[in-house]
């Protein structure tokens, strides 16, 4: 059935990235080094002693139970989670071996783009969604904004489904829609990361193999991390995975490495009970 879709699908997405006018500071995608990360919620420990390497230019999915701390982790990537209250974060996430610290905070956005289980276009036109943004980081002329518009739009294959009413309201697109517009938007920033939260897990199964191809698509000119409770969708997109499991009341990274590995000889005795479906 879905091989069927696939295969009568009208225009399937072809992300060309790296083709945009925006200068970036990334000829290549960067990897991202996190060491002794820890962050509490208030005097909630959340995550401690977390420890990852994710790798330039390749998939990594962080799958785990609910409420390891896996969106806490994300948030911490692109210090999202400097916009909640009274949280705490010690440790060093470095980009490219730059402490993300060191980064402005819009400029480090810019880089380390995200993309959430929600889709949450603005209110906005199809057009002002992807433009807003654009303006918001320097880019004024209108050709130009034009280019990169239609060409975010082909990049996640919503180009020939809305070019004829750019105009209209993004938010009476369909779910599915919406999320490739989204990504489209964050694209169009030209990113060097993509930070994904569940980014499947609120669309038609249509939709999110659609969305699904656009992620492997994204692999070799961005760095991808991506939050997943589909442990089957992890299997096929990511080249890297990380457990996290909440150990002593504190999320931590109890295994990671290549999905294969992790999937097949799983090394700690809670990867292989989840993977298996047992625990979890
Ligand atoms: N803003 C917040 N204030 C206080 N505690 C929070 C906040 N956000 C998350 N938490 C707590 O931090 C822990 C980790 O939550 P987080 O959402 O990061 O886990 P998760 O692994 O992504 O869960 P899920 O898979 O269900 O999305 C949970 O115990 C959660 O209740």
């Amino acid at each position: 059935m879905l091989l069927q879709s696939r295969q009568s699908r009208p225009h399937k997405p072809q992300v060309k990235s790296r083709q945009f006018q925006l200068t970036s500071d990334c000829d290549s995608p960067p990897s991202l080094d996190v060491k002794q990360l820890a962050l509490r919620y208030r005097e909630t420990r959340v995550l401690e002693d977390v420890n990852l390497s994710i790798p330039a230019g390749k998939i990594t999915a962080l799958i785990g139970p609910s409420g390891c701390g896996k969106t806490s982790f994300l948030n911490c990537l692109n210090r999202l989670i400097d916009l909640t209250p009274q949280t705490r974060m010690s440790g060093q996430i470095q980009l490219e071996g730059r402490d993300i610290q060191q980064f402005p905070v819009i400029e480090l956005r810019r880089q380390v783009g995200m993309l959430f289980q929600k889709p949450n276009p603005f209110p906005l036109s199809i057009y002002r969604n992807i433009e807003f943004p654009l303006r918001e980081h320097g880019v004024c002329d209108r050709n130009e904004i034009d280019t990169i518009i239609e060409t975010a739009l082909k990049d996640v294959g919503l180009w020939h489904e809305v070019k004829d009413r750019l105009k209209s309201p993004a938010l009476a697109l369909s779910g599915g829609q919406q999320q490739r517009l989204c990504l489209a938007r964050a694209l169009a920033l030209k990113p060097c990361v993509i930070l994904m939260d569940e980014p499947c897990s609120a669309l038609d199964p249509i939709s999110s193999e659609i969305v699904e191809d656009l992620i492997c698509q994204l692999k070799g000119d961005y760095t991808v991390v991506v939050v997943t409770h589909n442990l089957a969708q992890a299997r096929r997109v990511a080249d890297q995975v990380a457990l996290f499991w909440v150990n002593e009341g504190v999320g931590q990274v109890i295994e990671s490495g290549p999905t294969q590995q992790v999937f097949s000889e799983p090394q700690h005795s809670l990867t292989k009970a989840y993977v298996s479906g047992r625990r979890g």
